[in-house]
């Protein structure tokens, strides 16, 4: 048994294990109605075939079967299904086809959820068109053209089936046809065959061909349902074809009926031939590449799109990270929220020294109670966005407001030496100073006055809590520097004694001390006025003031506790 020969094999049927069954659409059952039918096929030679039975009781190869065969054997189209052999013994007498796994266009085209565009019509047309002229040039004629025996393979090409072999066919058919079979036959044959047995014609098979373009175009049943003249149910008035169940408009509607007509012909000498057929629909196609090829081009389109797609969304993912960072950092310091983010344990953290930095509003509950909270909320929020401009030029960790209040820190939680103290002082200079020309926005002849005051020392700093974390500093440290602003002065920063000898060790910051103070909580202090930086640009009045300062200091430096008493 060889491919392509006549070959003796136990045909399968819908129950055997060697066969298996595709479900199609066709027309058994109650007569007059369209039914299901299922192809039989079986597995040759390690691939899917389609088997179709001969029903005879008898076969005898003669010498115009062999011819026949030898003749199908060597066609070889994309659009003709491929003969592979057949089974002469009976009852299991059959032929052997290249199997196209999508089923007819019949099935297809009835199948309402297989959306269907005019580039898959033409395809289905053109197909056709070239399958039968590639068999009438072999002067074959099908004799059985129909939507049912053309067939589609995986990739959506349509091919002609049950072509030729007349003779080997020739006993098939012997049980009766039923009502809607016969209404099919009937269908598709050409008047001019209606009363008269005449053999298969080229010209029929183009009649016919009319037939399936007409599907095609309504995605109709070729037979009515209901028991009405064949010609005028199955044929209306050929425009209204086109726009009548047409899911998509035929973007050529008068050509393609004019093909229709041409095909329909009831002169057959005046049907237009396959080959005629084939160039009028490539003119009229608007489409001309394959659906496979379409389907790609449309996948490639739709695979760029979704770059893009996925480009625009990293990228609007990347800004919105960038959002949640910048507003993550503005709550905590970087190294803290990083770890949080990651899940690490966070540990409160020692410092030996850092200065801390309070300020506070003079006569903010009186000017509270005569505004309104918006006016006072607005008043803070400009006031507090001037500051933190101002602090991001220093090396400064803002740690947070309360209320009017405004706490900043250096050396936390990144350590700089000792330069935490200037980094405050400058800072502090700036800060009361941009509250000499800021206006209150409700009150604009107010002068604003804030208190401020620094000290240096020891503090631990760390995240309390897991809602709302915050980072917080401990120790007497930040109570002194409070107590340094609470005691200060409108528009006067107090320093105490510590940031004083780290601003004197640092040098270049006027200070002027203030005398002993009592302090709540921590006893007498001696505590001094930042009045501001020297520069060259500064008055001789004050060189000469600094002059004293520095000879004094020098004087007592050996004794800390010491000058200060001097200079009050
Ligand atoms: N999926 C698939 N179905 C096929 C193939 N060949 C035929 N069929 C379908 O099998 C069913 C039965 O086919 P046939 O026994 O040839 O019957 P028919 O095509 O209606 O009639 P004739 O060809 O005129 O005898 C029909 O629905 C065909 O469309 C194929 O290769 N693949
Ligand atoms: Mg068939």
């Amino acid at each position: 048994m060889t491919m392509g020969s006549i070959m003796s094999a136990p045909v399968g049927n819908s129950d055997s294990n060697t066969s298996c069954v595709t479900a199609l659409s066709s027309y058994t059952g109650q007569p007059g109605t369209r039914k299901t039918l299922f192809t039989c096929t079986g597995i040759y030679d390690g691939r899917t075939v389609a088997i179709k039975r001969i029903q005879t009781k008898t076969f005898s190869l003669s010498k115009t079967i062999r011819q026949e065969v030898k003749q199908v054997r060597e066609l070889d189209h994309p659009n003709l299904c491929k003969f592979i052999g057949g089974c002469v013994e009976v009852p299991n007498v059959a032929i052997v086809t290249e199997y196209c796994p999508k089923g007819s266009i019949n099935d297809v085209l009835l199948n309402e959820e297989i959306p269907l565009n005019w580039g898959f019509r033409f395809s289905f047309a053109t197909d056709i068109a070239r399958g039968m002229s590639y068999l009438h040039q072999h002067r074959i004629c099908h004799g059985r053209l129909k939507s049912l025996n053309c067939v589609l393979d995986d990739r959506w090409v349509c091919k002609i089936t049950d072509y030729g072999l007349k003779m080997y066919r020739r006993d098939d058919g012997v049980e009766p046809l039923s009502t809607y079979q016969q209404r099919l036959l009937e269908v598709y044959m050409p008047p001019e065959f209606h009363n008269s047995n005449m053999e298969p014609s080229l010209a029929g098979d183009v009649f016919s061909y009319s037939i399936i373009l007409l599907e095609i175009a309504t995605r109709s049943d070729p037979v009515p349902a209901e028991e009405s003249n064949l010609e005028s149910a199955w044929c209306p008035p050929l425009p209204e074809l086109i726009s009548s169940k047409a899911d998509s408009t035929c973007p050529c509607p008068a050509d393609y009926v004019e093909l229709i007509r041409r095909c329909r012909s009831h002169n057959p000498a005046h049907r237009p031939t396959f080959e005629q057929i084939k160039k009028f629909v490539h003119r009229i196609n608007p489409i001309k590449i394959s659906p496979v090829d379409m389907m790609m081009n449309l996948m490639e389109k739709y695979s760029k799109h979704l770059e893009v797609l996925v480009a625009e969304r990293t990228q609007d993912l990347m800004h919105e990270k960038q959002r949640t960072d910048r507003l993550l950092y503005s709550m905590l310091p970087k190294q803290v929220a990083d770890d949080l983010r990651q899940g690490k344990p966070l540990q409160a953290q020692s410092y030996v020294s850092a200065t801390i930095f309070f300020s506070d509003i003079v006569g903010f509950t009186q000017l509270s109670s005569s505004s309104t909270p918006y006016q006072v909320v607005d008043f803070l929020n400009k006031l507090y966005t001037t500051f933190d401009d101002i602090i991001d030029n220093y090396d400064v960790y803002k740690v947070e407001t309360i209320g009017d209040a405004y706490m900043v820190v250096s050396g936390v939680p990144r350590e700089n030496g000792i330069l935490h103290a200037s980094e405050i002082a400058s800072m502090a200079l700036d800060l009361v100073g941009v509250c000499r020309t800021f206006r209150i926005p409700h009150k604009p002849n107010t002068q604003l006055q804030i208190r401020a005051g620094i000290h240096s020392g020891p503090v631990v700093a760390g995240v309390v809590g897991t809602k709302m974390p915050r980072y917080c500093l401990f120790g007497d440290t930040v109570n002194t520097a409070s107590r340094m602003e609470s005691t200060s002065l409108a528009l006067k920063i107090q320093c105490s004694p510590s940031a004083f000898y780290l601003l004197e060790e640092i040098g270049g910051y006027l200070l002027q001390c203030r005398g002993m103070l009592q302090v709540k909580g921590k006893g007498d202090m001696v505590t001094y006025w930042l009045e501001g930086k020297k520069t060259s640009l500064v008055s001789n009045e004050h060189i000469g003031m600094e002059t004293d300062v520095e000879k004094e200091q020098e004087l007592y430096a050996s004794i800390p506790g010491f000058w200060t008493t001097i200079l009050s």
